[in-house]
């Protein structure tokens, strides 16, 4: 393995919240500077369609259909040992699960630092200010403490999409965010354009090298680190993790489920703070849906605007039957995006939509007959 020093680099930020678009910026501004960046992509869905916005010259591995922090985080360290083997990156971005516990991805990465050398960088939450001043209005919900968790871990918190708020709405996130975690640096952004060259500089100055401060400061200073004392071999059940933890009576139905008896892991049973931290992300669902062929875009885009108000995100690569193009599409938190793309290689269509307990059949039987009208013209 040698006695080089790999950066790890943690994106956290809710479903939709910008993580993506901040890692472009993050890459471009790394190979700019003579870098070479390597990414790990983590996708509660079986489908990595963020990856189409990374250059294809940048080395990246792909953890799909689970959360690192939990049903395939035995998987991290096998990943980060053969990308920093195989490719030998000057550093390592992960992109975590919108869904994931931020705390629990700390965990996650500084226990493959007991046998790979990394140098883990403070957390960089991404925060959706429209949606976090949706949420802020009720105080209440799942999404909700999730996303105050994720800013709670985060060393910089990027206050992004602050073009989708009034100025006293703004101002009124920002203190919310400098309230609920006082030691992090504050960025307002729109679309993540901020000066990447602070982003870790504010942070280092705040947390030394020692994982335990970097967990983000507002958690040790209440007390409510999370103790592990959970390890894994770095060749652990690699497959076995992953297939326990779905529900494949049908490979495109999918569900975010917790269950800790799939774990060679018991430790994570016994341990009382787990239980708390871990019930944030039970109550996610997932559907992916495989086209069958193009639709027609006005009523794919008037399906996206009827979305359930429970699906908080969706995205996917698809053929619309009046454009020549294919297109991936974006929907977060209400706002929907279309962009043309050429896909390398084969990436299917396909649309992948997370939310908290929507109805799946429902999305599914919408999209199905979108499809049939086209198949069968009147
Ligand atoms: N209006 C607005 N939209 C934004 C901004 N930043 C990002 N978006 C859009 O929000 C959508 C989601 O952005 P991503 O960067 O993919 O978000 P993400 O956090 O990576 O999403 P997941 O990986 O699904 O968790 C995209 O359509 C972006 O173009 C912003 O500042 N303002």
């Amino acid at each position: 393995m040698g006695n080089r020093v790999t950066p790890v680099y943690i994106l956290s930020g809710f479903l939709g919240s910008g993580k993506t678009t901040l890692l472009q910026r993050l890459i471009r501004h790394w190979m700019e500077q003579g870098l070479r960046p390597a990414v790990i992509m983590n996708e509660i869905g079986e489908v990595n369609l963020d990856g189409l916005l990374v250059s294809s010259e940048v080395p990246m591995a792909e953890m799909l259909g689970g959360c690192i922090c939990c049903t395939i985080r035995g998987d991290l360290s096998v990943q980060m040992a053969e990308l920093i083997e195989g490719e030998k990156p000057d550093l390592i971005v992960i992109e975590a699960t919108g869904a994931g516990n931020p705390m629990e991805i700390f965990d996650a990465v500084t226990e493959v630092s007991l046998y790979l050398k990394l140098d883990i960088k403070p957390m960089v939450t991404v925060v959706d200010a429209a949606h976090l001043a949706d949420l802020h209005a009720s105080q209440q919900g799942k999404t909700y403490r999730l996303m105050v968790e994720q800013i709670r871990c985060g060393s910089v918190l990027v206050l992004n999409k602050i073009d989708l708020l009034e100025p006293d709405r703004q101002r009124e996130m920002s203190e919310f965010l400098r309230r609920t975690n006082p030691y992090a640096r504050i960025i307002p952004a729109v679309k993540c354009d901020v000066d990447l060259s602070l982003l870790w500089k504010a942070a280092d100055g705040q947390n030394n090298t020692d994982p335990t401060t970097q967990r983000g400061a507002a958690y040790i200073q209440n007390g409510e680190a999370a103790q592990k004392s959970d390890h894994y071999p770095l060749h652990n059940h690699h497959d076995h993790s992953r297939d326990q933890s779905h529900d494949h009576n049908d490979a495109r139905y999918e569900d975010h489920r917790h269950d800790h008896n799939h774990d060679n892991n018991d430790d994570h049973n016994h341990d009382p703070n787990h239980a708390h931290t871990h019930a944030s992300h039970e109550h996610v669902t997932v559907y992916t849906h495989y086209f069958d062929g193009p639709v027609d875009s006005e009523d794919f885009e008037r399906f996206i605007a009827e979305l359930p108000r429970e699906v908080y995100r969706g995205k996917g690569v698809l053929r619309f039957t009046d454009t020549a193009s294919r297109f991936l599409f974006q929907y977060a938190y209400r706002e929907a995006d279309y962009l043309k793309v050429t896909p390398q290689g084969n990436v299917p269509d396909v649309a992948v939509f997370i939310g908290e307990h929507f109805d799946r059949n429902v999305i599914a039987q919408q999209l199905k007959e979108l499809e049939r009208k086209q198949a069968e013209p009147e």
